[in-house]
């Protein structure tokens, strides 16, 4: 299936709900659980050290060296897996990705929290490509500071899903993860990125 471009003001977003069949979602799934390092790690909120309520893992090239929420970030090497993802999500989308973050939502108590990824290492108008695999989640995006108003959104994002957030997209919106009380399974995210 293409990527088909949602109508939202002032983004450029784009999804294909089936990017991969669902077989092999379901076998990337499996092996990057088992072989990716998962860590839970502390972030800096308000001077305070508190860990984040997921896993998350960093891997790209060596240069691709990133700083998120005061961490320093050096990337794990490839893996067979996410090489052939990448190779994947690039002939999807026309770009090059030099690393991946992933986050592991291991039940419905694990979230993200608004945020856009408006990192000066990513550039002014970068494109995120994000792949989700497991449970399906519910993603939303809410104006940035300054936009004019405009009702949430909400997109469900099921596994072998691709969203691509690109143009004004991190200028000018926010999005979020946030936790669900229903009773949810393993959700496993990846937004490939390119670090300048
Ligand atoms: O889990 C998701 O779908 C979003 C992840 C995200 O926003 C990020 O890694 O910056
Ligand atoms: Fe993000």
């Amino acid at each position: 299936m293409p990527l088909t471009l949602l109508p939202l003001p002032d983004a450029e977003l784009l999804l294909d709900p089936r990017f991969l069949p669902p077989s092999a979602a379901e076998a990337v799934f499996q092996e990057l659980l088992e072989t990716i390092p998962w860590r839970q790690e502390p972030i800096k909120l308000f001077g305070k050290a508190v860990m984040q309520p997921r896993l998350t893992a960093w891997h790209g090239d060596p240069a691709a060296r990133y700083r998120y929420s005061g961490l320093s970030l050096e990337p794990q090497p490839w893996t067979p897996a996410l090489q052939r993802l990448r190779q994947q999500v690039s002939e999807a989308t026309g770009a090059e990705f030099n690393s991946v973050l992933l986050n592991l939502y291991r039940t419905g108590q694990d979230s993200m929290g608004w945020h856009a990824d408006n990192e000066p290492e990513l550039g002014l108008n970068p494109i995120i490509a994000s792949v989700s695999l497991g449970a399906t989640r519910r993603f939303r995006l809410r104006p940035g500071a300054g936009m004019a108003p405009h009702a949430p959104v909400g997109l469900d994002l099921p596994p072998g899903s691709l969203l691509v957030m690109r143009g004004p997209t991190q200028q000018r919106w926010q999005h979020a993860l946030p936790k669900t009380a229903r009773s949810v399974e393993a959700r496993l995210n990846l937004t490939f990125r390119r670090i300048i």
